[in-house]
Order: structure tokens, then sequence, then C-alpha cells
């Protein structure tokens, strides 16, 4: 079956004209298209980090609808995973993928895998669900996933079985980065017995830390959901004497939705992330700060990223999750213990009063802009099963949906570069730096 191009308002396949998504990795990075790729060239030494690493040069090409279909429309058969945490948007996607094959493609056999790899591993435990028109109809109204998710390790040969037993020929995967390690690996041992399944991932990272993704769907929505809270710290904290509102938000190694939320509520006096280092105790530190800050307003208002201010349980040894993601210490409770004994010890009245949204920020259905990436992204995903692409993911680079290949998506975190515009303006909307005095940047 070959697709009827002029249904689509743009041609994907002029791409040397019209569509190139740069920059691949800073502006050091230049392009040169060739056909439907785009080829990052650049003398960078990050160029010739990637390419002695990966062993190839990283490419990226325009998403969308190719006029060769390499799926068999009779034979078509996809399923669809969630793993991971909860991200708003979840729902949203499925729907579009199996609304995408329905309409655009004529693809009836949909599979809904249930709890993540784990129901790829073992369908009899979890067996799948079939999805159709009906069943995603109002799903982007929910959050959660409607197939449930999982962390942990599965066996990638028993997956690939199972793919082979259900006669599965796309695979949709939507998670963040374990989430597309574990999909690279099914796409390796599925090359390795030369099966034609093709594995595409979504990417869903609330925390925004994948590389070359641009914007992940959910992001927005947490940012959103974040200032009801921070309103609400800020309106406790002005009403009495002496009041502190602590707030912590998710992101792990990455503190993206808690600078956002702090630019996006410029009530926060001080956003503390991941990336940027910061003391608690001695005349420059944190507690010093706040003691500063109330002097000249009697309020203050800290955001916290979960990853944030580490070191500050060095020696208490390491918990990971069932995927084998580092499990953060509370930085949140710690704060608001160290601030009581803090002004206790100093007779110097404080109120505060601590927040912790996390879950109920992740479990809502996405809204605005998300939901509309959730759809695109979705669609993306199709064109390029369909298209007979593997160990990919969608990304939003620059404005254009491009197809990431895995490994470069999942090389290494993507983070908040604290030397960058970002950050210098949370640092100039908070005034941080100058109640944080003598802050070496
Ligand atoms: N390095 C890896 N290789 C293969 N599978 C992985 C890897 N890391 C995580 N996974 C699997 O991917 C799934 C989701 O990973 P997790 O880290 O929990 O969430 P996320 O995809 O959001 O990062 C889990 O089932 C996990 O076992
Ligand atoms: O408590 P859980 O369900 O393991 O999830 C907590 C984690 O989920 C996240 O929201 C997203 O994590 P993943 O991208 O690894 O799924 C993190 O910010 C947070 O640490």
């Amino acid at each position: 079956m070959d697709l009827d191009l002029s249904k689509f308002d743009f041609n994907v396949e002029t791409l040397g004209e019209c569509q190139v998504p740069s920059p691949l990795v800073g502006e050091r990075l230049k392009f040169v298209s060739d056909d439907e790729r785009i080829v990052a060239v650049s003398d960078s030494q990050e160029l010739s980090r990637y390419q002695e690493e990966l062993g190839y040069i990283p490419s990226m090409e325009t998403a969308g609808p190719r006029a060769k279909v390499f799926q068999p429309q009779l034979l078509a058969r996809a399923a669809i995973v969630t793993c991971g945490g909860l991200c708003p948007g979840l729902n949203s996607v499925i729907k579009g993928v199996v609304e995408t094959l329905n309409q655009e493609y004529g693809i009836k056999d949909v599979f809904g895998i249930h709890y993540g790899y784990a129901g790829l591993a073992d369908p009899k435990t979890y067996p799948p669900v079939m999805l159709d028109a009906d069943k995603v109809d109002t799903l982007h109204m929910e959050g959660g996933s409607i197939l449930g998710t999982s962390r942990g390790g599965q066996d990638v040969e028993t997956m690939v079985q199972n793919l082979v037993n259900m006669r599965i020929n796309m695979l949709f995967t939507i998670g963040g980065d374990g989430t597309l390690k574990g999909a690279a690996q099914i796409a390796k041992e599925i090359k390795r017995r030369g099966l034609e399944i093709s594995v595409v991932g979504v990417p869903k990272t609330i925390d925004n830390d994948l590389q070359f993704v641009g914007s992940t769907f959910g992001f927005e929505t947490a940012v959103y959901q974040s200032t009801p809270v921070i309103t609400a710290a800020h309106v406790e904290a002005r009403s009495v004497y002496n009041g502190l509102g602590i707030v912590k938000l998710m992101g792990r190694d990455s503190g993206f939705i808690c600078a956002n939320a702090a630019l996006a509520n410029p009530v926060v006096n001080f956003c503390l992330i991941p990336e940027d280092e910061w003391t608690l105790d001695g005349p420059n530190g944190l507690l010093k700060a706040v003691e500063r800050r109330f002097r000249r307003k009697s309020h203050a208002i800290i955001a916290v990223a979960e990853g944030a201010g580490q070191s500050n349980f060095n020696g208490l040894g390491e918990e990971r999750d069932a995927s084998g993601n580092v499990l953060k210490h509370d930085i949140g409770t710690f704060l608001c213990d160290r601030f009581k004994s803090y002004f206790a010890d100093l007779k110097i009245p404080v109120s505060l009063k601590y927040f912790d949204p996390s879950y109920s920020i992740r479990s809502v259905p996405a809204s605005g802009t998300d939901q509309i990436l959730c759809h695109r992204l979705a669609e993306y995903a199709v064109h390029a099963a369909m298209a007979g692409k593997t160990n990919m993911v969608i990304g939003y680079w620059n404005r254009s949906f491009v197809n990431v290949p895995i490994p470069v998506a999942t090389y290494e975190r993507h983070k908040i570069d604290i030397n960058g515009s970002l950050w210098r303006s949370v640092l100039a909307c908070t005034g941080q730096e100058k109640y944080f005095k003598g802050r070496s940047k």
C-alpha cells in the first residue's frame, strides 16, 4: 500500500528545500540535508564525542508521512505500551495513535498492552486489550494511562517473542529515557532475529529531560498545575509575620518544571534546582538568605525541585526504584526541619507551610497546547512506523517534528544550562542572588 501524500498539506520529501530543524546540538553545529536525512556536520568536540561513542554521526530526519508505506494494511497490527511514571497526556497519545492508525491507514488491529513492559513480558497475567475509536473517544479527558504503567526490568527475548505471538508489526512505546532504552533493546533483538517489526517511541517526560526532543507533552501542564499551589503558598506566607512557603516540584535530575514554574509565578523568591549548587549553612547559605529576606519583606517562597540539594544527604546511602533510577532524598521535609530549628535557635518567629503537589500535578489530563502536542506526536509516530522506521522517537525540535534515533535522544540527560538564558531569567525574576550574598556562580 502506498500513501496518497496529496491529502497532507505539506511535502515532507522536499526536506532539502524547506525543513531543516536546526540546531541539533547548540549553535555550533551546522546541517546538511541529504534526501530525507538531516546530517549534523561540524568539527565541534561535541560531535566528535557522539561519533566516537555512538559510532555514527547523529542525524535526524523530518517526521511525517512517506509515500512508500512499509506495513501492508491487511496484515498490520499495532501495540501500544506506556511505561514509567505518569505524565499528563498519556491517554491523549494513546487516542492519537489509535485514531491515526484507524483513520489515516485503515488499521483496526490495535492492542493496548497493560502495565508497561510487564504486560509485554507476561500477557497471560496482564492480558492486552483491543483499542478502537469508541474506546478512545473521550480518553483525552482522563488523567493517567488507561493501559496502566510499570517500572522494572523485563526479559527482552520474551517481550519480542510475545510480539511475534501476537503478530504485532508496530510497537509504540510511550515513555521516558528508561522506556526508550528498553525500546532500543527490543529493536536490537528484533533486528538480531531478522523480524520486520517497527519500534517507535513517543517521548514522555514530565521532567523534560530528553535530548533533542525540545518539547515533551505534559511538561506545560505540569508548570500550569503548579500555579495554584504556589499561589496558595504565597497567600499563606504573606498573611502572617515571617511566613515561609516551601513548594516541592518534580524533577529528579533536571529542574525545568521548577525553573519554569518560578518564571510563571514571579512570587517565588528562591528556585532550587539539581543543576545549580547552593549551600544551606554559613553566611552565604539559604538559611541566612531567607533570614535576610524576612528583614525586607517578612515572607518568602521557595520552589525546590525534588533532585535539588542532594549533597545535604552525602553519606546516607542510595536507594533505587525498580527501574534502577536513583531515588532522591526528601529535600522538601529536610528543608522544613532545618528552617524550623534555625529560626527557633535564633528565637525568630516563623510560620512555615509545606506543599508537595507532585502526584496531583502529574495525574491530571493534558491541558492547552499539550493536548495538541500529544495528538501530533502520536500522528508522527504512526507515520514513522508505517514507513518502516524503527529504533527512533519523535521529537519536536525548533518547531519541526523530527525522527530522532533513540540512542541520540537517550545519550545523556537534558539539563538546565546554568550559564544559559533560562537560568539567568530565573535568577533575575526571583532576585535570589541578592539574598545569596557572595554566592559563586
Ligand atoms: N537501561 C535500560 N534498558 C532497558 N530497559 C530499561 C532501562 N531503563 C529502564 N528500562 C525499562 O523501561 C521501563 C520504564 O523505565 P523508567 O526509568 O521507570 O521510566 P521512564 O521511561 O519514564 O524513564 C521500565 O520497565 C524499565 O525496566
Ligand atoms: O514515585 P514514582 O511513581 O516512582 O515517580 C516519581 C518520579 O516520576 C517522575 O515524575 C518522572 O519520572 P520518569 O520520567 O522516570 O517516569 C519524576 O520526576 C519523579 O521522581
